[in-house]
């Protein structure tokens, strides 16, 4: 691989606004690839792949290249140089590049590779905290994996085509996928590739959804024509999961504390075709009592530390803060009390996060159950990601008598 001027300094430049001034490494990217209206497709892959690549192994590179915090943009040009000695990629001879020690890189990354949390390149408090949690054996396994890169996988929007028709058209546009009996409206790209720009997608025949995450609205067992309550919808990920599985027949309400996000769920859900959600912001405790003991079927899509997606957002490695994860945990445990009354008796109920933690997972069902003891757990799935190749998340489908 050649490296490029001008892509290389728009990593550095996109590197420094996160890094520095905090800013979220989806943000910079989408910002950074509308810089050159000439690049290619080839050419922003790199400056996306390569920003997050160095934003995943932070604390190993800057260890490496024996840099620190505030970084000025040398560092940071210290740390481009070992990211692309590690990946063997030749440098080319500017000044940027002057004297990298490219056999002390590959030295420190050997000996630094035996600690753990250099390695995985990690805050010390999420590498005590993952052992605490998992122990040390998973939470080894859990975190290597974690810090995979993501392969982009599409669910098919049963409302509109199905997976046998998108899979053509797509092969017509020369994006191959493959399928995983595991997930059966999933489509996973063969090649990284940008989606959005495709007819397709214009038209609502997929959204792009991590698998793990398209195993939750089927396991709410639904069936089309119920009446269903989608407490933390957000932008809708899986409430137009759930409208493909009712067929558009039926009523999903779609709650969020956060307008702008169900305004999102709306133009998907547009695009998508699905008619039959309507989205409620909660302005006040009137929304939800309104609903008590009027649904069949609820869904708690928690709000949650996100360390099971850390393979699509590396950068909350580094904005988690212990402290935040305590606050989760209780409002965690606020939402499953207060939004179990939307489910009417008979009716079913699923917990589910995107988290690796059973301190946010299972341990929350628990202390729900006893508490609660009109409600029983049927199942619950603890999703690794060293175990499925894809997200950690958790689920449990609880039933009121
Ligand atoms: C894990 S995200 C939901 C993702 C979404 N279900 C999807 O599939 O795309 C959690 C959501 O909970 C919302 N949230 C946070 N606190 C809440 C509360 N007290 N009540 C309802 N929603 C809340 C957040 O705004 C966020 O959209």
């Amino acid at each position: 691989m050649r490296l490029h001027r001008n892509l290389c300094f728009a990593t550095v430049d996109g590197l420094l606004l996160i890094f520095n001034e905090g800013k979220y490494a989806d943000k910079v990217v989408q910002s950074l690839l509308k810089r050159d209206k000439r690049w290619g497709s080839r050419d922003r892959g790199f400056v996306a792949e390569t920003t997050y690549d160095i934003v995943r192994w932070k604390r190993l590179y800057a260890e490496i290249a024996e840099v620190k915090e505030p970084f000025s943009r040398d560092d940071v040009w210290r740390m481009f140089a070992v990211w692309a000695t590690l990946k063997g990629i030749k440098l080319p001879d500017w000044k940027y590049f002057e004297g990298t020690p490219t056999r002390k890189i590959k030295g420190r990354f050997d000996e630094l590779s035996k600690i753990r949390k250099i390695k995985q390149s990690i805050p010390d408090w999420l590498d005590e905290l993952g052992v605490k949690e998992l122990g040390e054996e998973k939470w080894s396994k859990e975190i290597e994996s974690l810090n995979q890169q993501a392969e982009v996988i599409l669910r098919v929007n049963t409302l509109k085509t199905t997976k046998e028709k998108l899979k053509a058209e797509l092969f017509d546009l020369d994006i191959e996928t493959t399928e995983d009996k595991n997930y059966p409206d999933a489509l996973i790209l063969k090649e990284r590739g940008n989606v959005f720009t495709t007819d397709a997608f214009k038209n609502g025949l997929f959204e792009v959804q991590d698998a793990s995450s398209q195993l939750v609205a089927p396991f709410l067992n639904i069936q089309p024509g119920m009446r269903v309550v989608d407490t933390c919808a957000g932008a809708g990920g899986k409430t137009l999961h759930l409208a493909s599985i009712m067929e558009n027949k039926g009523q999903i309400i779609a709650l969020d504390i956060y307008d702008h996000k169900l305004k999102e769920l709306k133009r998907r859900a547009k695009r998508n075709g699905a008619h039959n959600i309507e989205p409620r912001h909660i302005e006040s405790t009137k929304v939800i009592k309104k609903l008590y003991d009027k649904a069949d079927a609820v869904l708690i899509d928690a709000p949650c530390s996100g360390l099971g997606v850390l393979r699509r957002n590396p950068d909350a490695k580094w904005k988690l803060q212990p402290e935040f994860l305590d606050r989760i945990r209780a409002t965690q445990e606020e939402i499953l009390s207060t939004y179990s009354r939307m489910v009417k008796s008979g009716g079913q109920l699923v917990y589910a996060t995107c988290s690796i933690l059973p301190s946010e997972n299972q341990e929350q069902v628990n202390k729900f159950l006893k508490d609660n003891e009109e409600f029983t757990l049927v199942k619950d799935k603890k999703v690794l990601s060293y175990e499925s190749g894809f997200d950690g998340f958790y689920m449990a489908l609880l039933k009121r008598k």
